[in-house]
């Protein structure tokens, strides 16, 4: 749960981005250890805390229960990472094998690995057990594991009806445990989590809006101290059924329209545009599928342009001449870990990812983040441009929406993200690469632009004479439809296979033919048996007529 959290970063104090994200106080003065604050300092390079940190870790320190809502990149990690350590320093005495998991002082799991072991592994000692974090809470919940954590919380003798007695025998009333609740996005879920784990908590983070609604809904006690901490009673949390999504306020973000045809070309021209106007970035592009990652990745790292060299003093050169790297969950764990170093830590590089860089991940300086495949959910949204622009620095960021998608901007709005139109055209009127301005001005279609048909033509030819590139782009593109087709809920209204047309995504996939969906063919083939059963069984039917 709190796994690819990197270091920190030297941060000058004091401009206006950082007063919005760092507090004018000191680590000290929130009640931590000195040795601490200088380990923060010295090793982590944390001069202040940030906002989150300088409201959370004094309540932390105190014992209560905590709900945070704060943005993407606020610092939310040190915020119940250091007070907790600051107690684990303050033992008087030497841990004991007997202590439990004091041995292991600090356990990170996930909920179905920790409800196995808790309930199998008759050596994992826990009534000792003072710290229950949820970080990234929304989304524990949103892949399912509610029922784990409600066993979870029942086993460790932390839910809140189970405090009375109900618990598992584990359980060890001496031991005053506290509950800690973390997420960027707060919905019902996380509201119910919230109730049966938090008691009486004090919630951080939950702005003006939230709180006017939560009180006009609901007639409680409310208490607001000089560091605007609130606290709310767990009732009015379950009585909720607004979601508030937190987003850097300093992130731009955007919206471009793109017919599905050109997708590709659409991205490349981008991709070509920013690097080459700004050569130190780094970008991240977020796609649906591992197959569309290794496509993509291919074809961007083996591309070259010219197409052909028409003379021999023309030498064909990388088309994007920038360093692409990819990150998804079907590459050795071995790779992931290199991709991740490396993109750490370079100053300039592209990464083409799936989701799995979507929460969690902290890469430094990571300057625009580009959804070429939507995210579906809005929480993905929220954590997908939520690599960006963090700890107060500038981030932008551009979904791609076909215009039969449009209505996923009305989606996002009912969560107040609001997006801006950034028009395609606009865009490759000002693209100063590629000579064909003259001509570009007699066209105002898209899919006519002659700078697009060109490169989409020049592709086309490269992945037909490349068979491994084709076979890449020919599982890509079936794994992308799959992916269209397994939207849930509402969104499956919006993204709907139906309405495109699956010649123009194979062109977006290079491909100048639509290979054949697996899938269809199989459901052909069911079709097709069971037409013939019933045939068969008709033309049974019949000779036994005819026979009686
Ligand atoms: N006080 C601080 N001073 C300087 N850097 C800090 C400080 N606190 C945290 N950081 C750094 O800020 C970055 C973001 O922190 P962190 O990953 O904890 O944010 P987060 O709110 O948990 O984000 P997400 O919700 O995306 O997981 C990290 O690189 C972290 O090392």
């Amino acid at each position: 749960m709190m796994a690819g959290k990197s270091g920190g970063r030297k941060v000058k104090v004091g401009d206006n981005s950082d007063s919005e994200v760092f507090a004018s106080c000191s680590f000290s003065s929130l009640g931590l250890h000195p040795t601490l604050c200088e380990q923060l300092k010295e090793r982590l390079g944390f001069e202040v805390p940030t906002q989150v940190q300088a409201k959370a870790i004094p309540v932390v320190l105190s014992g209560r229960h905590v709900l945070v809502n704060a943005a993407t990149g606020t610092g939310k990690t040190v915020a119940y990472l250091a007070p907790i350590i600051h107690h684990l320093q303050n033992l008087d005495r030497r841990i004991q094998r007997s202590d439990g998991t004091f041995g292991v002082s600090i356990l990170v799991a996930t909920p179905g690995r920790l409800l196995d072991h808790l309930k199998n592994t008759s050596s994992f000692l826990h009534s000792k057990l003072q710290w229950v974090i949820f970080d990234e809470a929304d989304r524990i919940l949103e892949l399912g594991y509610g029922k784990e954590i409600e066993d979870i919380l029942d086993y460790l003798g932390t839910r809140q009806h189970a405090l009375v007695g109900k618990g598992n025998s584990a359980f060890s009333p001496e031991v005053k445990k506290q509950n800690l609740l973390l997420s960027a996005t707060l919905n019902e879920k996380v509201n119910h989590l919230a109730k049966i784990s938090l008691e009486n908590p004090v919630m951080i983070g939950l702005d003006d809006k939230i709180l006017q609604t939560l009180n006009h809904n609901h007639a409680v006690s409310q208490e607001s101290d000089m560091s605007g901490r609130l606290e709310v009673s767990t009732c009015v949390l379950h009585g909720t059924s607004d979601e508030e999504y937190k987003l850097p306020v300093q992130l731009s973000q955007r919206y471009m329209k793109v017919p599905c045809g050109s997708r590709l070309v659409v991205l490349l021209s981008i991709l070509k545009n920013l690097f080459e106007k700004e050569a130190s970035q780094k970008v991240v592009v977020f796609f649906s599928t591992c197959d569309a990652v290794d496509f993509h990745f291919s074809l961007f790292s083996e591309f070259q342009w010219p197409p052909v060299s028409q003379s021999e003093a023309e030498v064909r050169q990388m088309f994007l001449r920038c360093k692409t790297l990819r990150l998804h969950g079907n590459m050795k764990h071995e790779d992931r870990k290199t991709t991740f170093q490396t993109f750490k830590t370079e100053k300039s590089a592209l990464l083409l990812s799936t989701d799995v860089s979507a929460r969690g991940l902290d890469f430094p300086k990571v300057r625009c983040i580009i959804q070429y495949d939507s995210p579906g959910e809005a929480t993905e949204y929220v954590h997908r441009v939520g690599r960006t622009a963090r700890l107060g620095e500038k981030g932008d960021s551009l979904l791609f929406l076909q215009p039969v998608e449009l209505d996923y901007l009305k989606d996002l709005e009912k969560h107040g993200v609001m997006l801006t139109e950034y028009s395609l055209l606009k865009l490759l009127g000002t693209v100063p690469l590629y000579n064909l301005k003259h001509q570009v001005k007699k066209f105002v279609s898209v899919d006519m632009h002659p700078w697009l048909l060109t490169l989409q033509r020049a592709l086309e030819s490269y992945i037909s004479s490349e068979p491994r590139m084709k076979k890449l782009a020919q599982d890509a593109f079936c794994a992308w439809v799959r992916a269209y087709t397994a939207h849930r809920g509402e969104l499956k209204r919006i993204f709907m296979v139906k309405k495109l047309h699956l010649g123009h995504i194979a062109k977006s996939f290079a491909l100048k033919d639509q290979p054949s969906l697996v899938n269809k063919s199989i459901q052909k083939q069911i079709k097709k048996r069971k037409r013939d059963e019933k045939q068969r069984g008709n033309s049974r039917k019949k000779r036994v007529i005819t026979k009686s």
